[in-house]
């Protein structure tokens, strides 16, 4: 009891939230001097270098300056951003910018500045240079959401010190693929249940096979079992009849991502313009609201059920939530907005993979015949799976990879730079934004010969000798800031993929028309993807 009044305390006050967190920033306008984090970026390493250091990659001679980099006009970005709807084809644009203007260019969007990084050895090299706690992009319009509600920030928005106090506890619990192992039980409760619904749904189909566009069970499946993960407890997604404030959730949810044009871009539209247009900044608070207030529910929920059985006597156990109740390692504002971040980072990442994934092996009946075989022979054909099952079907790995290559949910990433950088022979000043545009680099045939082809075996281990590295798809990203949540959506995936092939053969439905891939903030199915499950005999 007296450790969680502790913990209670523990939660900050609105000031001491302010205070806490680091200032915003938006990329584009410069750091203050002095005011920047530590400068620990190794820029030297593998040929990204500090200037005046001698150039260990690409080209020899005098850095060139911003100035000489070539990139679309102003004008033409914003006709094209704003004009054509290019949010929703920012992975096209990447590729048509690199064509025209070569694997390092610069973009303004409003008053922001973007150099972006389209080339396989370039973005290794950024990365490699970086120092203990890089920062990712403009979360400013984030941060003053946590600012004016007194609410601390999560993993995603936090900067500095106070993410690397972070990070440090949660990358000891869920980065390594034998952390979480231990969730293999609960997410196979999960999958029971999803197998379960599509039954259900095949026998209200009019053909007794078909299941409606898929993103949504997958989009209920990626909630239950990271909500079963994050916050110990089960939501119901899966079943006839959602809870209501399962249902407010995946609105707020929805919300978020209406309102990703302008929460993302914030950057874009002045503050001084929000009198004027006051709905997208509006939306966007509602939407935090509803995101915080659903995990509060749930993780209080989790507090009252350990509180009580301390008052018991009882040896209190359990998964993530607890040990980091317990640990105290975090206040509890902190854990809020951590599971918080975590559930929305956890959801359409996964449930838009699986959508692909699923559609792909759809399309591709010898890929998925040579899957299923490998599952019968290695794993048998009713096995339920365990996490260490997965690396007998590294088919099922490469699947995964092949497919995030095709589709990285996030088709670029950001950087800001934390020391002047010399990058493709150019001067790139600290405090600089940086796009790095995996999914045009997923689509050069130099880092993968036959790129537009879709071909698991290219990720197979060659005599279970060599991994096979490349910077070219890097769908987690990678390093100090790369995703905390990978090894969960690994694992959701893998486990999943396993059964649905030991139950169902997966056929496309003629129902569905061709699907283009729609940047929506994230790299989404364009279109519904409709799949035909047959019961394997
Ligand atoms: C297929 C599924 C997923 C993909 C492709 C994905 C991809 C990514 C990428 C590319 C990043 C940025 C990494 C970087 O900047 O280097 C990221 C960050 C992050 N992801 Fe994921 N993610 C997925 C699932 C998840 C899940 C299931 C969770 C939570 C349970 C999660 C939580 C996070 C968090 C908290 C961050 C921010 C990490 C930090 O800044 O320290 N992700 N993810």
């Amino acid at each position: 009891m007296a450790l969680l009044e502790r913990i209670l305390k523990a939660r900050p006050s609105p000031a001491a939230g302010r205070s806490g967190l680091l200032g915003a920033r938006d990329a584009g306008q410069p750091r203050p001097a002095g005011s920047g984090l530590p400068a620990r970026a190794r820029a030297e390493d593998k040929g990204a270098r500090r200037p005046g250091a001698s150039q260990a990659g690409g080209r020899a001679g005098a850095p060139r300056s911003l100035a000489a980099m070539p990139g679309p006009r102003t004008l033409a970005n914003l006709v094209e951003f704003f004009g054509k709807d290019g949010f929703g084809r920012i992975h096209e644009i990447q590729q048509k910018h690199t064509r025209d203007y070569g694997k390092i260019f610069k973009s303004h969007f409003g008053p922001q500045f973007v150099v972006s990084v389209a080339d396989r050895d370039l973005v290794a090299q950024v990365l490699r240079a970086e120092g203990a706690s890089p920062q990712r992009a403009n979360m400013g319009s984030w941060r003053e959401y946590r600012d004016l509600r007194g609410r601390a920030a999560g993993l995603i928005s936090a900067e500095g010190e106070q993410w690397l106090k972070m990070r440090s506890v949660l990358r000891q619990r869920i980065l390594k693929p034998k952390d979480v192992a231990i969730f293999a039980g609960e997410i196979n409760q999960v999958i029971a249940d999803l197998i379960k619904r599509i039954y259900f749904l095949k026998s209200q189909a009019e053909d007794g096979e078909t299941v409606t566009n898929i993103n949504d069970l997958f989009f209920k499946y990626s909630m239950e079992g990271v909500a079963t993960i994050l916050y110990e407890s089960r939501l119901g997604c899966l079943e006839n009849s959602v809870s209501q404030s399962t249902v407010d959730y995946i609105e707020a949810l929805a919300l978020m991502f209406c309102s990703f044009k302008t929460s993302m871009y914030a950057g874009a539209i002045p503050r001084w313009l929000r009198p004027l247009i006051p709905k997208p900044w509006q939306q966007f608070c509602r939407s935090w609201d509803g995101l915080f207030k659903f995990s509060q529910i749930h993780v209080d929920n989790k507090l009252r059920d350990i509180r009580c059985r301390m008052e018991r006597g009882q040896r209190v156990r359990g998964g993530l939530l607890t040990c980091l109740f317990l640990s105290q390692e975090l206040t509890l504002e902190e854990i809020y907005a951590n599971v918080t971040e975590m559930l929305l980072a956890g959801v359409d990442t996964t449930s838009f993979t699986l959508s692909w994934a699923v559609h792909l092996l759809a399309r591709h009946p010898d890929v998925q015949q040579a899957l299923y075989r490998e599952i019968v022979r290695n794993l048998g054909k009713r096995h339920v799976p365990t996490a260490a099952d997965v690396p007998k079907v590294p088919l099922v790995r490469a699947l995964l990879k092949e497919t995030l290559r095709l589709f990285p949910v996030l088709p670029g990433n950001g950087r800001v730079t934390q020391e002047d950088l010399v990058v493709g022979g150019y001067l790139i000043p600290r405090g600089t934004q940086l796009a790095l545009c995996h999914y045009a680099t997923s689509y050069e045939d130099a880092n993968f010969p036959r790129a537009k082809e879709f071909r698991p075996e290219r990720w197979l281990r060659q005599g279970n000798l060599r991994r096979v590295d490349n910077f070219g798809s890097i769908p987690f990203g990678y390093g100090a800031r790369s995703c905390i949540g990978r090894r969960i959506a690994e694992l959701e995936i893998h486990l999943l993929v396993i059964q649905l092939l030991q139950h169902f053969e997966i056929k496309t439905s003629p129902w569905t028309k061709t699907v283009h891939a729609k940047t929506h903030g994230l790299l989404m199915p364009g279109e519904p993807i409709h799949v035909r499950f047959v019961n394997r005999k």
